[in-house]
């Protein structure tokens, strides 16, 4: 006989320092690239969501900036997402890696999430219902080891009882989410740190964010991967409109270019001198990020999409609050 399952739905946020493989799990978890993953740190700016949801659950899966000092207005706008989105979760994944050692990066997140987390006083400890292992946090903190696939199965070990004495974690998950290595024990356990409550979005719900955006955030990754070092982070794309294709009178599209969807999309950077970095000799950049985002654009746009890339310069836009707003931060 089966029981009645309660359904289970809730926020849980994703951290950890630069390229400790967040987007890699997301993505895997959710099924479908919607968080841009590069081996260059710090690519994810925005609190970007996706949603995980199954029969019995909805989990909604918050990507965080790599959380880091502070240094331009910009840096300190990133920092106000990591909070916001930090403020309404259910639950807080803390990603590690396998493959390094515990570092300072991790210590100040850690920091972190006791300042906003973590119960200080025996009133705290009264208030919260809970009294053994869990009480050291107000919401479920899971330690999840990353890149398992890079160590050995004792270093593993040794690692996860590492993260045991680092901190009362409600649970320790182990994966890696390149090899698809126990993926399913951490839905389990990020589920099981969902509160009851009901379903929040449709089904196919993959990701909150608008098409804009997610193209956005796909083309400056991108970018970020075909210019490997060559380029400084203050890298903005906005994505202007996305003009629908020309129909005919039986309402398919036209043959030729008008024919497509256009996606205008302006790609700014701080100086003149940026320009030619990001075109490329004959324009080759522009030519292969177009190339590679083709199939991925089509299917967000839903239709043939042209991407139609202008570079601009936004002069020192880090600093700007009117240009950063313009930007969306
Ligand atoms: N071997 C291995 N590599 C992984 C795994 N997960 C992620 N990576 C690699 O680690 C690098 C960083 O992964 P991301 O998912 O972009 O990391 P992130 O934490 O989102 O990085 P930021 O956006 O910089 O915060 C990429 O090169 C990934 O391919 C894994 O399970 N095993």
């Amino acid at each position: 006989m089966q029981e009645d399952v309660a359904y289970r739905s809730g926020f849980i946020a994703v951290v950890g320092r630069p390229n400790v493989g967040k987007s890699t799990l997301m993505n895997a978890l959710i099924g479908a690239r919607i968080a841009i993953t590069s081996s260059r740190p710090e690519t994810t700016r925005k609190a970007i969501r996706g949603v995980m949801t199954g029969e019995h659950y909805q989990v909604v899966l918050v990507d965080t900036p790599g959380i880091h000092r502070p240094r331009t207005l910009l840096g300190q706008r990133l920092n106000d997402v990591v909070d916001d989105s930090l403020a309404e979760v259910d639950a807080v994944a803390f990603l590690l890696p396998a493959d390094q050692p515990i570092g300072p990066g991790d210590r100040r997140i850690l920091e972190r999430l006791r300042e906003q987390f973590g119960i200080q006083s025996r009133d705290d400890q009264a208030r919260s219902n809970q009294t053994h292992d869990s009480s050291a946090w107000k919401i479920p903190v899971i330690a999840v080891l990353t890149k398992i696939d890079q160590v050995s199965r004792t270093q593993m070990v040794e690692k996860l009882i590492e993260l045991d004495q680092l901190a009362q974690f409600t649970q320790i998950v182990p994966v890696s989410a390149l090899e698809q290595d126990n993926l399913e024990e951490v839905r389990d356990v990020f589920v099981a740190a969902m509160p009851e409550g009901p379903q929040m979005y449709p089904d196919d719900m993959l990701s909150e964010e608008t098409p804009e955006d997610t193209i956005a955030e796909l083309i400056r990754g991108a970018f970020l991967e075909e210019l490997h070092d060559e380029l400084p982070h203050s890298l903005a794309v906005v994505v202007d409109e996305i003009m629908d294709p020309e129909l005919d009178d039986d309402g398919n599209p036209v043959a030729g270019p008008a024919g497509k969807a256009r996606v205008m999309v302006s790609i700014y950077v701080e100086r003149d001198s940026q320009k030619p970095i990001i075109i490329g000799k004959k324009a080759e950049h522009l030519v292969h990020v177009k190339k590679r985002l083709r199939t991925a654009v089509n299917r967000i746009v839903g239709a043939k999409a042209y991407l139609d890339l202008h570079v601009k310069v936004a002069k020192e836009w880090q600093s700007n609050p009117k240009s950063l707003e313009r930007l969306g931060f």
